[in-house]
Order: structure tokens, then sequence, then C-alpha cells
């Protein structure tokens, strides 16, 4: 089904540009961006990739901004017109640090997401879903097909590109596959390159997925969903998302309400005697698991590992001297196990101009780049001015 450079599916005539929409309104679209050339050398047919858009397009399209969501992200940036809420809503819309009423904001869906964009839950042109089938993909794959999206949509370049985590990451990429069409790139909690330990976390939540039996090596949508896998991957995620000290403070060794973990931990008859902590981690767990494809999350995770904006580069200065000319804006979260302070400090450190790394004080973890949104407003006045 994947084709090769040489050998070309069969895909629908693309339907002639259509015109930026009017006005974003926070609703799903998408467009259709034809077949896209992989970095591995694959090519996937008829692709399409999912937006949503808030504000009005400049006549002269300069101030459109590109929002990259993280590894579970959606489009749905901000409530818009619609009745649910946005996972930036403190950020994005009238009056807030991205202003809706001066800046059109767009946000695709990844490329192999299941918010929207051709993923493995998508329909192949053979008429059953991609599954198994569907290819690796890269995040500069994604970054490519979003450079689509945004040829589609009238866009020449952003004004901005802003990103938290996975997020950051595409907006680094943008910065230096297209340094002519960004303005400003925003990279918080990120890093130039997924290190060893991210990958190696990333590993455990994929086999939790590939190792339950209802997974059917990817295949599964005639049937019953890897639920226990999706879940135990969410897990280890999401303990990684928090810090030691949140979850102490927060948890303790205190038991679930109504449970007893210590006295009656097993036993026939018992059911679940837990730790609130378990409590915290199943309730994430199951959401994540209504909400999110398994294949996706497989396809999302690896297509992080890969992340190293080096590769084929040169060294990380060489690298990132591509993006000489756009304006970069770093932070980090000051207790942030999964993207250390350090590697937002060896990313700025190897940028064309000096460049500062903002620190986002929270004692969260990781999850502060979706929290701590007064602070993040405050970093991001120099650009939204
Ligand atoms: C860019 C993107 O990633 S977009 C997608 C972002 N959203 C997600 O990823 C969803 C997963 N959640 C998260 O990542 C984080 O929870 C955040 C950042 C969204 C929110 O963080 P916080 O506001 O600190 O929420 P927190 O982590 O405390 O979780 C609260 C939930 O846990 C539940 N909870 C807390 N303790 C327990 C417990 N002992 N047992 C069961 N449930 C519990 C709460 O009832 C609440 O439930 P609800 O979300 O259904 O209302
Ligand atoms: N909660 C975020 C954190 C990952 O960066 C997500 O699920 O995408």
């Amino acid at each position: 089904m994947v084709t090769s450079d040489l050998e070309t599916a069969a895909v629908p005539e693309l339907p002639a540009r259509q015109p930026a929409v009017a006005r974003g309104d926070g609703l799903l679209r998408d467009r259709q961006i034809g077949n896209l050339g992989l970095e591995s050398g694959l090519e996937l047919p008829g692709v399409r990739i999912a937006y949503e858009s808030w504000g009005r397009l400049n006549p002269d399209a300069s101030n459109a901004v590109l929002i990259q969501h993280a590894l579970t992200g959606s489009t749905h940036v901000a409530r818009g017109d619609s009745d649910e809420a946005g996972w930036w809503d403190g950020l994005v819309g009238p009056g807030q640090a991205i202003d809706t009423e001066r800046y059109f904001v767009v946000a695709a869906n990844l490329l192999g997401g299941c918010y929207g964009s051709t993923g493995p839950s998508s329909i192949a042109p053979d008429g059953a879903p991609w599954g198994s089938r569907f290819p690796f993909v890269t995040l500069r794959d994604s970054v490519r097909a979003e450079a689509r999206l945004a040829d589609e949509l009238g866009i020449g370049h952003w004004h901005a590109v802003v990103g938290g985590s996975m997020g950051g990451a595409r907006a680094l990429e943008w910065a230096v596959s297209y340094p002519e069409r960004v303005r400003h790139a925003v990279v918080l909690a990120s890093c130039a390159a997924s290190t060893a330990e991210q990958i190696a976390l990333a590993q455990a939540q994929v086999l939790a997925i590939e190792q339950d039996p209802d997974f059917r090596g990817g295949d599964y949508y005639d049937g019953p969903i890897p639920a226990a896998g999706l879940g135990l991957a969410r897990r280890i995620a999401h303990i990684s998302y928090r810090s030691e000290a949140e979850l102490g403070q927060r948890f303790g060794r205190s038991a679930q309400p109504g449970e007893a973990p210590v006295s009656s931990r097993r036993g026939p008859g018992r059911g679940a005697q837990r730790y609130q902590v378990e409590g915290y981690l199943d309730h994430q767990a199951a959401k994540l698991v209504q909400r999110f494809d398994a294949n996706s999350y497989i396809v999302l995770t690896e297509a992080l590992m890969s992340h190293d904006v080096r590769r084929g580069r040169g060294d990380l200065h060489s690298a990132l001297a591509r993006a000489a000319g756009v304006g970069f804006t770093v932070a980090a979260v000051s207790s942030d196990r999964l993207y250390l302070p350090a590697q937002s400090e060896e990313l700025a450190a190897a940028l064309p101009e000096p460049t500062p790394v903002h620190r986002i004080a929270s004692d969260v973890g990781h999850d502060a780049f979706l929290l701590e949104i007064a602070q993040i407003s405050a970093l991001l006045g120099e650009i939204f001015t």
C-alpha cells in the first residue's frame, strides 16, 4: 500500500486550491494535500491534514500563527465556536496572549494522529483501515505535510510557530526546515533531539500496547481495542509528565478512598485495593483510552523517538545555523524530569543568536506547559505585541 518513489498509488484528483477560511471558528476541517514523500523514501498516498483555525487572516497573510500540539493533543487549542474547552484556552482567544482578534491561529493534527489527519485508523485506498500497514513517519514528515497545508491555506510564512513538548520539537523542525517561512519559533519544554532516556521510556510504552492480546499486530479495528496496553502506556508516560514532589504532596501514601491497599491488597473478592496515586493513574489511563487510538499512539511515539534536528545536517550548531534569521523563544519547566532544563540550555546555546532560556517555575513537572498559562503568556508578550 505504501509506495516507493517509483510507484505511485492511484489517488483521487486534488481539488483546486481553495482560499483560506474567511474566519477561523475552532471547528475541525481538513485539506487533501496529495501524496506525501516520507523521509524513509516511501510515499504515503492521498494524505489529509486536519486543522482548526481562529481569527482572520490579514489580506497580506502576515498574521498567521501555527500552534503545535503534543503527543496526545489535538487541534482543539481554543474553544472558538464549539462547546468544547480547548487545551490552551487561557492562552489563545480574544484578548489572550495569542489574541485571535489580531492573529489568525491554525493548529494541525500530526500526520499519523487520530484527530482527523491521515493515520493508522484512516481508511487506506483499498477501503480497509491502514492498521499495521501505516508506515513509520518522522516529525519532519509531519512538518512537510503542515507546509503543504499552509500552502493550501494561502499562508506563505508564519508570524510564529509555537509548541510545547512534541509540539516544541515540531516548532524547532519548522524553523530549521523552512526558516524563510518562520519569523519566530517558540520551543517550550522540549529539546534538540530525543535522549536515550526518552527513547527508553517510549519503548516501554510501545511494548505495553504491542503485548496486549487485543492489539493483534495493529489490525484490531474489527474487534476490541487494546485498552489495557494503551492504558499501561499512558500510566508510564503520565508518571514522567508529573514531578516526584507533586505526586508526593498530592497523594503521599494515602489509600484511594474506600480502599485498603496495605491490609487487603490481595485476596479473593477484594477487588481493587489501591493507593491514591494508583487511582489517579487509572483515571488518566481510562481517559486516554476513550479518546485515543493505540496505533496512533505508537506511530506518534516512534515519530518522537526519531526527533533529532541534527539528522543529515551535521552537528547541532551546523543544523541550527539553517535557522539564522528566525527569532527563538526557549523555555523549560523547572521541575521537568522528562525534558530536562539542561536540554533546553543545550538547544539555546547552539542557536545562531544568543538566546536565554526562560524558566517556567512550577512543581508540577512537564505538564506545566499545559498548566502554567500566566507564565507562558508573559514570555510570549514580546512576540505577540
Ligand atoms: C498539548 C496536549 O497534550 S493536549 C492534551 C492534553 N490533555 C491531556 O493530555 C489529558 C491528560 N491529562 C493531562 O495531561 C493533565 O492531566 C492535564 C495537564 C491536562 C491537566 O492537569 P491537571 O489540571 O493538573 O489535572 P490532574 O493531572 O490533576 O488530573 C485531574 C483528574 O484526575 C482525577 N483524579 C485525581 N485524583 C484521583 C484519584 N485518586 N482517583 C481517580 N481520579 C483522580 C480528577 O478527578 C480529575 O479528573 P478529570 O480530569 O476527569 O476531571
Ligand atoms: N499531556 C501531554 C504531555 C506530553 O507532552 C500529552 O499527553 O500530550
